[in-house]
């Protein structure tokens, strides 16, 4: 049997700046131990709710706060690395690296909801050129346009990384020896789709154009689109891509009317961003409504919310239509 390529080969191969090399080797091996915890679960104090809130109001899971700490203290000690903004933390963190180059935002675990019951949840990482070694919080309000590299890492039956450094899309299983191997070599999502994503319990809430797409995909082959869909909810945005990148499909977390001036429910630069940087470049679309690529949103917050519609690119399409 051929050896399988690992991380370190796949990334040398890339040709990159040694310091985004070695910052996203850190972000990688970070989501090794993340791995071992969730697995642990219950026997490693995994589960259950901190018993504090994060600046977004929410209920952090300890797992957040856990996976929030392994990220923040190993990607800070990487010299490559210039300061680090998460999901979970107020502010920025600068770090104290004369030679750190680049910033890295991340949702630490995402699907939280999922912690408690055993279902997949992951961690989402955008990577950006730092503009100064002692950066300020301005400094990571930068468009999704400007990353450098995006990964997700997926901790299901199988513990997944996927990755983008702007040339494709490529997919490492975490191996029992504890490396991520390449077992996808160039991710690409099919234009066409019949799987559908989205909270339905929403429903009432959405905006009109959310509503007759849906209304179309459930009338299936007896209505305007002439074909059936499925559908599918994680309750993970990293596993509802991952579905995505693997067979195909649309996601959608859009705004609706319940809080008119909350843009949606998802953050953009650690959410949106990412996952959309890796969505483009295995060839799909994603897009606040159908049309306005998350990308090129000029980001004014650090803890922005985005609406998002991605996925297969003639379904989006569909959805911009609607
Ligand atoms: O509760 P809902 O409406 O199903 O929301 C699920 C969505 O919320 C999220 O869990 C938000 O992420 P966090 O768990 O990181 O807060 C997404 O991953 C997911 O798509
Ligand atoms: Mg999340
Ligand atoms: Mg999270």
């Amino acid at each position: 049997m051929t050896a399988r390529t690992d991380l370190a080969a796949h990334l040398a191969s890339l040709d990159l700046p040694q310091g985004l090399t070695q910052t996203l080797t850190i972000a990688a091996a970070a989501c090794v131990e993340i791995r071992k915890i969730v697995s642990g679960g219950a026997l490693v104090g995994a589960l259950g709710a901190s018993g504090a809130v994060n600046v977004q109001d929410e209920e952090q899971k300890k797992l957040d706060v856990i996976s929030n700490d392994v990220l923040t203290d190993r990607l800070l000690a990487c010299p490559a690395v210039a300061g680090v903004a998460s999901e979970e933390m107020d502010t920025v963190q600068p770090a104290t690296n004369p030679a750190g180059e680049y910033l890295v935002l991340f949702d630490p675990l995402d699907g939280s909801s999922n912690i408690d019951i055993n279902a997949p949840v992951g961690t989402i990482v955008s990577v950006l050129k730092s503009p100064s070694a002692t950066p300020t919080e301005a400094d990571f309000l930068q468009s999704g346009r400007q990353q450098v590299a995006a990964l997700y890492a997926v901790y299901a039956g199988q513990a997944m990384l996927v990755l983008t450094t702007g040339k494709g899309v490529a997919g490492f299983t975490l191996s029992h020896d504890g490396e991520w191997l390449m077992t996808h070599e160039d991710v690409r999502i099919p234009a066409d789709t019949k799987e559908f994503a989205i909270n339905m319990s929403n429903q009432r809430h959405w905006a009109e154009s959310v509503q007759r797409y849906v209304d179309g995909c459930l009338q299936g082959a007896d209505g305007p689109r002439g074909k059936n869909f499925n559908m599918r909810w994680v309750a993970a945005m990293v596993a509802d891509v991952h579905r995505i990148l693997m067979r195909g499909g649309v996601f959608l977390y859009p705004w609706d009317k319940r809080e008119p001036n909350k843009p949606g429910k998802l953050r953009l630069m650690y959410e949106g961003n990412p996952m959309s940087f890796l969505v483009e470049q295995a060839g799909g679309k994603s897009t606040t409504d159908g049309k306005q690529a998350i990308m090129d949103v000029t980001p004014t917050e650090l803890h922005q919310r985005v609406p998002v519609v991605l996925g297969s690119a003639n379904e989006v399409d569909q959805i911009a239509a609607a």
